[in-house]
């Protein structure tokens, strides 16, 4: 009789679920569920505004897809709840959010509901930039031994500087939260009644460690006095190994979603890290990016290396056994997507239209009649900063030879060249610093809809890229870790290589790199490197004024 899971995938515009076989990974059923606040940038659902570089998202958005999406799983599939053996999540992080201990959002209580430091910070909340500039600065003076793990920087983006952002800016939020959790621990703790922590968000995105747990009081007490017991106050308790089983369905639960009371769910894990072994990887040197609104470059190794500028590594932080590296692109996707929106001029979307086509497509075959270098463009990957290797979020874009003549679909392609270079410049950075990069791996959203990018890439990089051989790579992965938290006894998995084994697949396609198109992209590539080095490290500050004075204007 065959097994099921389900894996649930929490991205940034949306949710989904996805039912599999446990003994093939034949997908069986996908459910989409989009949130309808989104990111909300701008402002509350209240129509109170929002500073400069918050992402915030709603609780209840998640909470829907939970209903919305697995029992259309269970529903289209026609499987019986009693053969879906387990049930795995995966969240884009850090993404965090208050609550209460029971679980409710403080943003849900009255007297909040205006209040933007109750809602979810998106793992893209980037008002938190000066806590972390501090934090480093801190940590660095004080020598303390974990910053090597995290590239030297603690990203903006993680757990730290954000509670530290409600501690300063929302005091009455960070007295009424009875935690502060990532939303992947939320879910399952949602589907389960029970809080737990998983060890993966933990290592990235909180500065835990296997051994040391997190930093030290004096530490915390250092950033600020009221932090020193932050980690009792308001970190929750014992972090769980991925693939351990956090509890099963509660009966409530059941009866809003179909599955069966007492359905094993594994322990949270982050999109990125949980596609590792849906792509069938199993071992060290292998890179998946996985790529989308942004791009996240997840690789293992045996050993620990420090390496400048990566989000960090954590030992069995993606799979047991091995060090897993992380390392990322904050925009990638986003570039397309805000090129699309605000600088293609209504004729092309009609043109778009005629043909049948996507606009995104159509932008990518007119930019594919070209051959590297013929536009004269070359862009900067940092329209929403930098995560690797330069750690920036004040850094912002650029795009250099723009003319007269430049049209919408070169700028297009000199933004997939610009994000293909900021990923040479991780491998470079990983190869450069004792973690081999010896195959490369790409999943997402981009990864499987174009053929387009993944070439460029391919040529840019210098190495063949195989592609995953599911659209859904973070949702399979959730699965995998549901087949693994139900365990071999209950028809999965005792060990996530053996799932990945199974149930993990590729395409039967490879992009090779075009030794003609390398050559060129070698003299743009080493074009790119002095702009980088020169707007990145302190050559020409502009970009950090350009910032500074507009926040002026704006708070003024
Ligand atoms: N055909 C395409 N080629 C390249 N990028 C695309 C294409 N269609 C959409 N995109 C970009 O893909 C991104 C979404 O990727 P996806 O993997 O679906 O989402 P997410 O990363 O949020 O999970 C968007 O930023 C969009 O601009
Ligand atoms: O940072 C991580 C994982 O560590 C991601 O969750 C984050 O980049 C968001 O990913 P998406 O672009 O939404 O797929």
């Amino acid at each position: 009789m065959a097994k099921y899971s389900i894996g649930i995938d929490f991205g940034t515009l949306s949710g989904r679920a996805l039912l599999v076989d446990v003994r093939t990974g034949e997908e069986i059923a996908t459910s989409v569920y989009d949130y309808p606040h989104k990111v909300m940038d701008e402002m509350l659902p209240s129509g109170k505004r929002l500073g400069v570089d918050f992402a915030l998202e709603h609780p209840r958005d998640y909470l829907d897809v939970i209903e919305k999406t697995i029992s259309a799983v269970i529903r289209e599939s026609g499987v019986s709840p009693d053969d879906i053996i387990g049930v795995g999540v995966d969240f884009t992080a850090c993404t965090v959010m208050p609550v209460k201990a029971d679980g409710t959002p403080v943003c849900f209580l009255p007297g909040f509901r205006d209040n933007p430091h109750a809602y979810v910070k998106l793992w893209k909340h980037h008002a938190a930039q000066d806590k972390a500039n501090k934090l480093n600065e801190t940590a660095a003076a004080r020598g303390e031994k974990w910053l090597a793990r995290y590239g030297n920087k603690i990203s903006s983006e993680w757990l730290v500087p954000k509670i530290w952002q409600i501690l300063t800016d929302a005091p009455e939020v960070y007295e009424e939260m009875d935690c502060f959790i990532e939303a992947a621990d939320w879910i399952v703790w949602q589907l389960t009644g029970k809080e737990t922590r998983n060890s993966c968000c933990a290592g990235y995105k909180a500065i835990w460690h296997k051994q040391d747990g997190y930093p030290s009081k004096e530490f915390f007490a250092a950033l600020d006095p009221r932090l020193e017991n932050v980690v009792e106050e308001k970190l929750g308790g014992e972090i769980l190994p991925l693939g351990s089983c956090a509890g099963g369905i509660t009966p409530e639960m059941a009866a809003k979603t179909g599955l069966a009371v007492g359905t094993p769910v594994a322990v949270g894990n982050v999109d990125a890290h949980v596609c590792v072994p849906a792509v069938g990887i199993d071992g060290p040197g292998k890179m998946l990016a996985i790529m989308g609104t942004s791009t996240c470059h997840i690789l293992m190794c045996e050993k620990e290396c420090s390496v400048p500028g990566i989000c960090g590594y954590v030992e069995d932080g993606v799979m047991p056994g091995l060090v897993g590296y992380e390392a990322g692109q904050s925009c990638v996707g986003d570039h397309f997507a805000w090129l699309v929106n605000n600088c293609v001029p209504p004729r092309y979307f009609e043109e778009a239209k005629a043909h049948g086509m996507d606009i995104h497509v159509y932008l990518q075959e007119k930019a594919s009649e070209q051959k590297p270098g013929e536009s004269g463009l070359l862009a900067l990957d940092w329209w929403n900063g930098n995560r690797s290797v330069l750690v920036d979020v004040d850094l912002t874009g650029m795009m250099l030879g723009m003319t007269l003549t430049t049209r919408p679909e070169e700028m297009y392609r000199a933004l997939v060249e610009a994000t293909a270079y900021g990923t040479r410049k991780i491998i470079e950075n990983f190869e450069e610093n004792g973690v081999p990069v010896d195959e490369f791996y790409a999943s997402g959203g981009i990864a499987e809809k174009s053929a387009f990018v993944m070439q460029i890439y391919a040529d840019i990089i210098r190495k063949p890229i195989k592609i995953s051989g599911s659209a859904q790579g973070p949702a399979l992965g959730a699965a995998i870790f549901g087949a693994v938290a139900a365990g071999k006894k209950n028809g999965g998995y005792d060990s996530v290589y053996d799932a990945a084994r199974m149930m993990g697949k590729l395409k039967n396609i490879t992009y090779l790199p075009n030794e003609e198109n390398a050559k060129v992209y070698d003299k743009l590539y080493a074009e790119y490197s002095t702009l980088h080095d020169y707007f990145g490290t302190g050559g020409n500050d502009v970009m950090k004024r350009l910032k500074e004075i507009k926040k002026g204007v704006q708070n003024a």
